[in-house]
Protein backbone atom coordinates (compact mmCIF):
# COMPACT_ATOMS: atom_id res chain seq x y z
CA UNK A 1 0.00 0.00 0.00
CA UNK A 2 1.20 3.61 -1.21
CA UNK A 3 -0.34 5.20 1.96
CA UNK A 4 2.32 2.65 4.11
CA UNK A 5 5.58 4.08 2.66
CA UNK A 6 7.79 6.16 4.07
CA UNK A 7 6.47 9.69 3.34
CA UNK A 8 8.45 12.58 1.33
CA UNK A 9 8.77 15.49 4.01
CA UNK A 10 8.50 18.43 2.42
CA UNK A 11 9.42 21.94 3.38
CA UNK A 12 7.41 25.00 2.44
CA UNK A 13 9.08 28.32 2.50
CA UNK A 14 6.43 31.22 2.37
CA UNK A 15 2.99 31.53 1.92
CA UNK A 16 1.65 34.52 -0.08
CA UNK A 17 -0.14 34.10 -2.89
CA UNK A 18 1.35 30.70 -4.77
CA UNK A 19 2.48 28.63 -1.53
CA UNK A 20 -1.27 29.00 0.12
CA UNK A 21 -2.67 27.73 -3.25
CA UNK A 22 0.26 24.77 -2.78
CA UNK A 23 -0.45 24.11 0.65
CA UNK A 24 -4.55 23.96 0.04
CA UNK A 25 -4.14 21.65 -3.37
CA UNK A 26 -1.68 19.36 -1.29
CA UNK A 27 -4.01 18.86 1.56
CA UNK A 28 -7.18 18.65 -0.36
CA UNK A 29 -5.78 15.80 -2.82
CA UNK A 30 -3.41 14.08 -0.70
CA UNK A 31 -4.63 10.48 -1.97
CA UNK A 32 -3.91 11.31 -5.63
CA UNK A 33 -0.26 12.82 -4.69
CA UNK A 34 0.79 9.72 -2.94
CA UNK A 35 -0.45 7.55 -6.17
CA UNK A 36 1.58 9.77 -8.60
CA UNK A 37 4.88 10.19 -6.46
CA UNK A 38 4.86 6.53 -5.11
CA UNK A 39 4.49 7.86 -1.35
CA UNK A 40 2.44 9.66 0.82
CA UNK A 41 3.60 13.77 0.36
CA UNK A 42 3.52 15.09 3.91
CA UNK A 43 4.42 18.95 4.55
CA UNK A 44 6.52 19.03 7.73
CA UNK A 45 6.60 22.67 8.24
CA UNK A 46 5.66 26.20 6.44
CA UNK A 47 8.45 29.25 7.29
CA UNK A 48 6.51 32.03 6.93
CA UNK A 49 7.31 36.17 8.66
CA UNK A 50 3.95 36.58 10.63
CA UNK A 51 2.23 33.26 11.48
CA UNK A 52 -0.90 35.24 12.93
CA UNK A 53 -1.69 36.28 9.19
CA UNK A 54 -2.00 32.41 7.91
CA UNK A 55 -5.11 30.98 10.16
CA UNK A 56 -5.40 29.01 6.95
CA UNK A 57 -1.97 26.80 8.39
CA UNK A 58 -2.30 24.12 10.66
CA UNK A 59 -0.80 25.78 13.82
CA UNK A 60 1.96 23.50 14.45
CA UNK A 61 3.34 23.66 10.96
CA UNK A 62 3.95 27.39 10.91
CA UNK A 63 7.58 29.05 11.87
CA UNK A 64 9.22 31.95 11.14
CA UNK A 65 12.57 29.69 11.52
CA UNK A 66 12.99 29.34 7.57
CA UNK A 67 16.92 27.91 8.25
CA UNK A 68 15.79 25.52 10.93
CA UNK A 69 13.45 24.16 8.34
CA UNK A 70 15.34 23.77 5.56
CA UNK A 71 18.19 22.13 7.92
CA UNK A 72 15.48 19.82 9.33
CA UNK A 73 14.47 16.18 7.79
CA UNK A 74 12.90 17.27 4.58
CA UNK A 75 13.29 15.79 1.21
CA UNK A 76 12.28 18.25 -0.91
CA UNK A 77 12.42 21.87 -0.32
CA UNK A 78 9.94 24.12 -1.95
CA UNK A 79 10.52 28.38 -2.20
CA UNK A 80 7.90 30.45 -2.47
CA UNK A 81 9.37 33.51 -0.71
CA UNK A 82 10.74 35.64 -4.07
CA UNK A 83 13.71 37.92 -4.42
CA UNK A 84 17.08 36.97 -3.89
CA UNK A 85 18.55 37.07 -0.13
CA UNK A 86 17.18 34.68 1.80
CA UNK A 87 15.84 32.63 -0.98
CA UNK A 88 19.57 31.68 -2.49
CA UNK A 89 21.07 30.64 1.18
CA UNK A 90 18.10 28.92 1.98
CA UNK A 91 17.99 26.90 -1.41
CA UNK A 92 21.86 26.66 -1.35
CA UNK A 93 21.42 25.06 2.16
CA UNK A 94 19.02 22.42 1.16
CA UNK A 95 20.98 21.68 -1.90
CA UNK A 96 24.26 20.80 -0.25
CA UNK A 97 22.12 18.65 2.48
CA UNK A 98 21.19 16.73 -0.53
CA UNK A 99 18.02 17.70 -0.64
CA UNK A 100 16.26 18.25 -3.65
CA UNK A 101 14.28 21.86 -4.66
CA UNK A 102 11.78 23.24 -6.14
CA UNK A 103 11.42 27.25 -6.91
CA UNK A 104 9.10 29.50 -8.74
CA UNK A 105 11.68 32.37 -8.22
CA UNK A 106 13.04 33.56 -11.29
CA UNK A 107 14.82 36.29 -9.89
CA UNK A 108 17.04 34.37 -8.20
CA UNK A 109 17.84 31.56 -11.14
CA UNK A 110 18.18 34.61 -13.48
CA UNK A 111 20.79 35.56 -11.34
CA UNK A 112 22.46 32.36 -9.57
CA UNK A 113 20.78 29.80 -11.55
CA UNK A 114 24.44 28.50 -12.25
CA UNK A 115 24.99 27.99 -9.09
CA UNK A 116 22.41 26.42 -8.22
CA UNK A 117 22.29 23.62 -10.49
CA UNK A 118 25.98 23.22 -9.50
CA UNK A 119 24.66 22.70 -5.75
CA UNK A 120 22.27 20.17 -7.02
CA UNK A 121 24.71 18.49 -9.06
CA UNK A 122 27.04 17.98 -6.50
CA UNK A 123 25.05 17.10 -3.88
CA UNK A 124 22.51 14.32 -6.12
CA UNK A 125 19.50 16.56 -5.63
CA UNK A 126 17.03 18.38 -8.61
CA UNK A 127 16.16 21.43 -8.97
CA UNK A 128 13.09 22.13 -10.67
CA UNK A 129 11.46 25.55 -11.22
CA UNK A 130 8.33 25.34 -14.06
CA UNK A 131 6.67 28.30 -12.07
CA UNK A 132 9.52 30.61 -12.65
CA UNK A 133 8.32 31.42 -16.35
CA UNK A 134 4.82 31.41 -17.94
CA UNK A 135 2.91 29.95 -14.77
CA UNK A 136 0.60 26.89 -15.39
CA UNK A 137 2.53 27.08 -18.98
CA UNK A 138 4.35 23.86 -19.48
CA UNK A 139 7.13 25.70 -20.99
CA UNK A 140 10.10 24.74 -19.45
CA UNK A 141 10.12 20.84 -18.90
CA UNK A 142 9.06 20.87 -22.69
CA UNK A 143 12.50 23.02 -23.77
CA UNK A 144 14.56 21.39 -20.98
CA UNK A 145 13.81 17.45 -22.26
CA UNK A 146 10.93 17.63 -24.56
CA UNK A 147 12.82 19.81 -26.98
CA UNK A 148 16.57 18.45 -26.22
CA UNK A 149 16.47 16.53 -29.35
CA UNK A 150 16.49 19.45 -31.40
CA UNK A 151 17.80 22.86 -32.13
CA UNK A 152 15.79 25.93 -31.32
CA UNK A 153 16.39 29.29 -33.10
CA UNK A 154 13.59 31.43 -31.92
CA UNK A 155 12.04 31.80 -28.45
CA UNK A 156 9.43 35.12 -28.59
CA UNK A 157 6.42 35.79 -25.99
CA UNK A 158 4.33 37.35 -23.56
CA UNK A 159 5.65 36.04 -20.48
CA UNK A 160 4.90 38.91 -17.49
CA UNK A 161 0.86 39.27 -17.10
CA UNK A 162 1.07 41.86 -15.06
CA UNK A 163 1.98 44.47 -18.11
CA UNK A 164 -0.01 42.37 -20.97
CA UNK A 165 -3.20 43.69 -18.48
CA UNK A 166 -2.00 46.58 -18.65
CA UNK A 167 -1.36 46.96 -22.13
CA UNK A 168 -4.85 45.13 -22.91
CA UNK A 169 -6.50 47.37 -20.83
CA UNK A 170 -5.07 50.55 -22.41
CA UNK A 171 -5.68 48.85 -26.10
CA UNK A 172 -9.60 47.66 -25.69
CA UNK A 173 -10.92 49.89 -23.42
CA UNK A 174 -8.33 53.49 -23.15
CA UNK A 175 -7.66 52.67 -19.05
CA UNK A 176 -5.09 54.25 -17.16
CA UNK A 177 -1.97 53.37 -16.33
CA UNK A 178 -2.56 53.53 -12.50
CA UNK A 179 -6.07 52.11 -11.71
CA UNK A 180 -4.93 48.68 -14.20
CA UNK A 181 -1.87 48.49 -12.31
CA UNK A 182 -3.66 48.19 -8.59
CA UNK A 183 -6.39 45.75 -10.35
CA UNK A 184 -3.17 43.81 -11.39
CA UNK A 185 -1.84 43.59 -7.80
CA UNK A 186 -5.40 43.06 -6.30
CA UNK A 187 -5.76 39.55 -8.62
CA UNK A 188 -2.71 38.16 -7.41
CA UNK A 189 -0.09 38.77 -10.41
CA UNK A 190 1.88 42.00 -9.75
CA UNK A 191 5.23 40.63 -7.94
CA UNK A 192 5.72 42.60 -4.39
CA UNK A 193 7.26 45.13 -6.08
CA UNK A 194 5.35 45.97 -9.51
CA UNK A 195 8.04 48.07 -10.60
CA UNK A 196 9.43 44.56 -11.43
CA UNK A 197 6.19 44.15 -13.55
CA UNK A 198 6.36 47.23 -15.28
CA UNK A 199 10.60 47.83 -16.12
CA UNK A 200 10.32 44.77 -17.61
CA UNK A 201 12.80 43.34 -14.87
CA UNK A 202 10.31 40.07 -14.41
CA UNK A 203 10.35 39.67 -18.41
CA UNK A 204 14.14 39.88 -18.53
CA UNK A 205 14.65 37.11 -15.68
CA UNK A 206 12.02 35.20 -17.48
CA UNK A 207 13.65 35.99 -20.76
CA UNK A 208 17.30 34.78 -19.31
CA UNK A 209 16.30 31.85 -18.18
CA UNK A 210 14.28 30.57 -21.78
CA UNK A 211 17.47 31.65 -23.26
CA UNK A 212 19.93 29.28 -21.18
CA UNK A 213 17.40 26.43 -22.02
CA UNK A 214 17.22 26.59 -25.60
CA UNK A 215 20.59 27.61 -26.48
CA UNK A 216 22.38 25.68 -23.83
CA UNK A 217 23.76 28.77 -22.99
CA UNK A 218 24.63 30.28 -19.32
CA UNK A 219 22.51 33.34 -19.90
CA UNK A 220 21.71 35.90 -17.23
CA UNK A 221 19.47 38.78 -16.18
CA UNK A 222 22.35 40.98 -16.82
CA UNK A 223 22.70 39.55 -20.58
CA UNK A 224 18.96 40.65 -20.98
CA UNK A 225 18.51 44.29 -23.08
CA UNK A 226 15.37 45.38 -20.92
CA UNK A 227 12.61 48.21 -21.73
CA UNK A 228 9.18 47.97 -19.68
CA UNK A 229 5.99 49.73 -20.22
CA UNK A 230 6.10 52.82 -18.69
CA UNK A 231 7.09 54.66 -21.69
CA UNK A 232 3.97 53.62 -23.51
CA UNK A 233 1.18 56.36 -24.04
CA UNK A 234 -1.95 56.86 -25.31
CA UNK A 235 -0.18 57.72 -28.43
CA UNK A 236 1.80 54.83 -29.21
CA UNK A 237 -1.49 52.78 -28.77
CA UNK A 238 -3.18 54.71 -31.12
CA UNK A 239 0.10 54.78 -33.78
CA UNK A 240 -0.51 51.09 -33.19
CA UNK A 241 -4.30 51.15 -33.79
CA UNK A 242 -3.78 52.72 -37.21
CA UNK A 243 -1.53 50.53 -38.65
CA UNK A 244 -4.04 47.67 -37.86
CA UNK A 245 -1.02 46.56 -34.78
CA UNK A 246 -1.09 46.35 -31.36
CA UNK A 247 1.24 47.12 -28.33
CA UNK A 248 2.84 44.10 -26.30
CA UNK A 249 5.78 44.04 -24.00
CA UNK A 250 8.12 40.62 -25.64
CA UNK A 251 10.54 39.33 -24.24
CA UNK A 252 12.34 37.79 -27.73
CA UNK A 253 15.35 35.07 -27.35
CA UNK A 254 16.69 34.41 -30.63
CA UNK A 255 20.16 32.69 -31.96
CA UNK A 256 22.00 35.42 -34.59
CA UNK A 257 23.39 33.83 -37.77
CA UNK A 258 26.19 35.94 -39.09
CA UNK A 259 27.48 35.88 -42.66
CA UNK A 260 30.24 33.88 -41.58
CA UNK A 261 28.56 31.38 -39.65
CA UNK A 262 29.21 32.02 -36.23
CA UNK A 263 25.93 32.20 -33.53
CA UNK A 264 25.72 34.04 -30.87
CA UNK A 265 22.38 35.01 -28.53
CA UNK A 266 20.83 37.94 -28.68
CA UNK A 267 18.18 37.74 -25.42
CA UNK A 268 16.06 40.68 -24.95
CA UNK A 269 12.38 42.67 -23.44
CA UNK A 270 11.04 45.62 -24.81
CA UNK A 271 7.62 46.68 -26.14
CA UNK A 272 6.54 46.51 -29.69
CA UNK A 273 4.47 46.51 -32.16
CA UNK A 274 2.87 43.18 -33.76
CA UNK A 275 -0.13 43.05 -36.01
CA UNK A 276 -3.46 42.96 -35.18
CA UNK A 277 -4.03 39.20 -36.60
CA UNK A 278 -0.62 37.50 -34.73
CA UNK A 279 -1.49 35.21 -32.98
CA UNK A 280 0.37 36.94 -29.84
CA UNK A 281 -1.87 40.33 -30.90
CA UNK A 282 -4.99 38.10 -28.76
CA UNK A 283 -3.39 36.99 -25.61
CA UNK A 284 -5.17 39.51 -22.85
CA UNK A 285 -5.01 39.89 -19.07
CA UNK A 286 -2.71 37.78 -17.34
CA UNK A 287 -2.07 35.34 -19.81
CA UNK A 288 1.21 34.63 -21.25
CA UNK A 289 2.15 32.95 -24.93
CA UNK A 290 5.35 31.68 -26.49
CA UNK A 291 6.49 30.84 -29.57
CA UNK A 292 9.13 28.30 -29.76
CA UNK A 293 10.92 27.97 -33.63
CA UNK A 294 12.81 24.94 -33.95
CA UNK A 295 14.82 23.43 -36.71
CA UNK A 296 12.63 20.07 -36.92
CA UNK A 297 9.61 20.83 -34.94
CA UNK A 298 8.68 23.93 -36.66
CA UNK A 299 6.94 26.53 -34.38
CA UNK A 300 5.32 25.77 -31.41
CA UNK A 301 2.72 27.65 -29.72
CA UNK A 302 2.46 27.52 -25.81
CA UNK A 303 -0.68 29.28 -24.15
CA UNK A 304 -2.35 29.57 -20.94
CA UNK A 305 -2.32 31.07 -17.23
CA UNK A 306 1.01 33.35 -16.67
CA UNK A 307 0.11 34.62 -13.43
CA UNK A 308 -2.18 34.21 -10.11
CA UNK A 309 -2.27 31.51 -7.02
CA UNK A 310 -3.93 28.28 -8.45
CA UNK A 311 -2.13 28.55 -11.71
CA UNK A 312 1.22 28.47 -10.59
CA UNK A 313 0.58 26.48 -7.78
CA UNK A 314 -0.12 24.10 -11.19
CA UNK A 315 3.49 23.91 -11.89
CA UNK A 316 4.99 24.06 -8.51
CA UNK A 317 2.90 20.47 -7.88
CA UNK A 318 4.23 19.41 -10.97
CA UNK A 319 7.54 19.88 -10.20
CA UNK A 320 7.08 18.59 -6.60
CA UNK A 321 5.69 15.14 -7.49
CA UNK A 322 8.25 15.24 -10.02
CA UNK A 323 11.04 15.44 -7.40
CA UNK A 324 9.26 13.71 -4.94
CA UNK A 325 9.02 10.78 -7.48
CA UNK A 326 12.44 10.65 -8.07
CA UNK A 327 13.28 10.29 -4.38
CA UNK A 328 11.09 7.57 -4.17
CA UNK A 329 13.01 5.87 -6.99
CA UNK A 330 16.08 7.31 -6.56
CA UNK A 331 15.78 8.77 -9.99
CA UNK A 332 17.54 11.91 -11.01
CA UNK A 333 16.01 15.23 -13.11
CA UNK A 334 17.88 17.06 -15.90
CA UNK A 335 20.59 18.47 -15.41
CA UNK A 336 21.74 22.14 -16.20
CA UNK A 337 22.97 21.99 -20.12
CA UNK A 338 25.35 24.81 -21.17
CA UNK A 339 27.44 22.68 -23.24
CA UNK A 340 26.97 25.45 -26.36
CA UNK A 341 28.05 28.61 -24.35
CA UNK A 342 27.40 30.99 -27.68
CA UNK A 343 28.29 34.87 -26.94
CA UNK A 344 25.88 36.73 -25.91
CA UNK A 345 25.35 39.39 -28.52
CA UNK A 346 24.24 43.33 -27.37
CA UNK A 347 21.12 44.88 -28.48
CA UNK A 348 23.77 47.34 -30.46
CA UNK A 349 24.59 44.75 -32.97
CA UNK A 350 21.32 43.07 -32.47
CA UNK A 351 18.52 43.34 -35.98
CA UNK A 352 15.41 45.24 -35.31
CA UNK A 353 13.11 47.11 -37.56
CA UNK A 354 11.51 50.50 -36.15
CA UNK A 355 7.96 51.99 -36.56
CA UNK A 356 8.51 55.87 -36.39
CA UNK A 357 5.51 58.23 -36.21
CA UNK A 358 6.19 62.09 -36.41
CA UNK A 359 4.95 65.65 -36.65
CA UNK A 360 6.38 67.61 -39.54
CA UNK A 361 6.29 70.96 -41.17
CA UNK A 362 3.68 70.85 -43.58
CA UNK A 363 6.36 72.15 -46.47
CA UNK A 364 7.88 70.42 -49.11
CA UNK A 365 10.83 68.24 -49.34
CA UNK A 366 9.82 67.01 -45.35
CA UNK A 367 10.10 63.44 -47.09
CA UNK A 368 12.84 64.10 -49.19
CA UNK A 369 14.98 64.82 -45.74
CA UNK A 370 13.89 62.17 -43.81
CA UNK A 371 14.48 59.70 -46.87
CA UNK A 372 17.97 60.73 -46.97
CA UNK A 373 18.49 60.22 -43.16
CA UNK A 374 18.09 56.74 -43.68
CA UNK A 375 19.88 56.44 -46.39
CA UNK A 376 22.76 57.46 -44.79
CA UNK A 377 22.32 55.08 -41.82
CA UNK A 378 21.94 52.60 -44.78
CA UNK A 379 18.16 51.62 -43.43
CA UNK A 380 15.83 50.46 -46.03
CA UNK A 381 12.56 51.72 -45.49
CA UNK A 382 9.37 49.27 -45.77
CA UNK A 383 6.06 51.40 -45.77
CA UNK A 384 6.16 55.57 -45.78
CA UNK A 385 2.37 56.78 -44.90
CA UNK A 386 2.40 60.80 -44.76
CA UNK A 387 -0.94 62.10 -43.62
CA UNK A 388 -2.74 65.49 -42.64
CA UNK A 389 -1.58 68.98 -43.73
CA UNK A 390 -0.98 71.60 -42.01
CA UNK A 391 -0.18 71.93 -38.46
CA UNK A 392 -1.67 67.98 -38.65
CA UNK A 393 0.55 66.79 -41.00
CA UNK A 394 2.53 63.25 -40.00
CA UNK A 395 4.73 61.06 -41.30
CA UNK A 396 4.86 56.98 -40.73
CA UNK A 397 7.61 55.24 -41.63
CA UNK A 398 8.14 51.70 -40.90
CA UNK A 399 11.63 49.97 -41.67
CA UNK A 400 13.17 47.17 -42.76
CA UNK A 401 15.62 45.00 -40.49
CA UNK A 402 18.62 46.80 -39.69
CA UNK A 403 20.90 46.66 -36.25
CA UNK A 404 19.44 48.77 -33.70
CA UNK A 405 22.52 51.04 -33.30
CA UNK A 406 21.95 52.26 -36.73
CA UNK A 407 18.27 52.74 -36.42
CA UNK A 408 18.75 54.20 -32.84
CA UNK A 409 21.06 56.79 -34.63
CA UNK A 410 18.62 57.29 -37.49
CA UNK A 411 16.16 58.02 -35.15
CA UNK A 412 18.29 60.59 -32.54
CA UNK A 413 18.99 62.28 -36.61
CA UNK A 414 15.57 62.91 -37.69
CA UNK A 415 14.74 64.18 -34.22
CA UNK A 416 17.46 67.07 -34.76
CA UNK A 417 16.03 68.01 -38.25
CA UNK A 418 14.24 71.11 -38.15
CA UNK A 419 11.12 69.96 -40.73
CA UNK A 420 10.28 67.89 -37.87
CA UNK A 421 8.25 69.29 -35.48
CA UNK A 422 7.85 65.76 -33.02
CA UNK A 423 8.97 62.55 -32.40
CA UNK A 424 5.69 61.13 -31.42
CA UNK A 425 6.48 57.47 -30.85
CA UNK A 426 9.55 54.99 -31.77
CA UNK A 427 8.79 51.86 -31.21
CA UNK A 428 10.22 48.21 -32.50
CA UNK A 429 8.47 46.06 -34.97
CA UNK A 430 7.80 42.13 -34.76
CA UNK A 431 6.05 39.29 -35.80
CA UNK A 432 5.62 40.02 -39.91
CA UNK A 433 8.24 39.23 -42.48
CA UNK A 434 11.25 42.13 -42.98
N1 LIG B 1 1.98 35.38 -7.97
C1 LIG B 1 2.21 34.87 -9.17
O1 LIG B 1 1.36 34.93 -10.06
C2 LIG B 1 3.50 34.17 -9.47
C3 LIG B 1 3.62 33.48 -10.68
C4 LIG B 1 4.82 32.82 -10.99
C5 LIG B 1 5.87 32.88 -10.09
N2 LIG B 1 5.71 33.59 -8.94
C6 LIG B 1 6.86 33.58 -8.03
O2 LIG B 1 6.49 32.84 -6.87
C7 LIG B 1 7.18 33.35 -5.74
C8 LIG B 1 6.14 33.71 -4.68
O3 LIG B 1 5.27 34.68 -5.24
P1 LIG B 1 3.92 35.13 -4.50
O4 LIG B 1 3.14 35.87 -5.52
O5 LIG B 1 3.30 34.00 -3.79
O6 LIG B 1 4.53 36.19 -3.48
P2 LIG B 1 3.88 36.72 -2.12
O7 LIG B 1 4.53 38.02 -1.83
O8 LIG B 1 2.40 36.66 -2.19
O9 LIG B 1 4.36 35.62 -1.07
C9 LIG B 1 5.65 35.54 -0.56
C10 LIG B 1 5.51 35.20 0.92
O10 LIG B 1 6.79 34.93 1.46
C11 LIG B 1 6.84 35.50 2.76
N3 LIG B 1 8.22 35.69 3.14
C12 LIG B 1 9.06 36.69 2.81
N4 LIG B 1 10.27 36.49 3.38
C13 LIG B 1 10.19 35.34 4.07
C14 LIG B 1 11.10 34.60 4.86
N5 LIG B 1 12.33 35.04 5.07
N6 LIG B 1 10.67 33.45 5.43
C15 LIG B 1 9.42 33.01 5.25
N7 LIG B 1 8.50 33.66 4.49
C16 LIG B 1 8.90 34.81 3.93
C17 LIG B 1 6.05 36.79 2.62
O11 LIG B 1 5.60 37.24 3.90
C18 LIG B 1 4.90 36.35 1.72
O12 LIG B 1 3.81 35.86 2.45
C19 LIG B 1 8.01 34.50 -6.25
O13 LIG B 1 9.30 34.05 -6.57
C20 LIG B 1 7.29 34.93 -7.52
O14 LIG B 1 8.13 35.57 -8.44
C21 LIG B 1 4.57 34.22 -8.59
N1 LIG C 1 4.35 39.13 -11.71
C1 LIG C 1 4.39 38.07 -12.66
C2 LIG C 1 3.95 36.79 -12.04
C3 LIG C 1 4.20 35.61 -12.89
O1 LIG C 1 5.56 35.30 -12.94
C4 LIG C 1 3.51 38.42 -13.84
O2 LIG C 1 2.78 39.43 -13.76
O3 LIG C 1 3.54 37.74 -14.85
NA1 LIG D 1 5.63 27.45 -16.61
Amino acid sequence: MIEDREPIRVALLGCGTVGTEVLRLLREYPTEYAARTGAPVHVTGVAVRRPHKHPEVPEHLLTTDAESLVEGNADVVVELVGGIEPARSLLSRALHAGKSVVTANKALLAEHGSELYAAADANGADIYFEAAVAGAIPLLRPLRESLAGDRINRVMGIVNGTSNYILSAMDSTGAGYAETLEEAGQLGYAEADPTADVDGFDAAAKAAILASLAFHTRVTAFDVHREGISEVGAGEIQAARALDRTVKLLAICERVVDEDGSESVSARVHPAMIPRDHPLAGVSGAFNAVFVEAESAGQLMFYGQGAGGAPTASAVLGDLVAAARNVVVSGKGPRESAHAQLPVRSMDRTPTRYHISLDVADKPGVLSQVASMFNEHDVSISVVRQQGRGADASLVVVTHTASDAALRRTVDKIAGLSAVLEVVSVMRVEGEPS
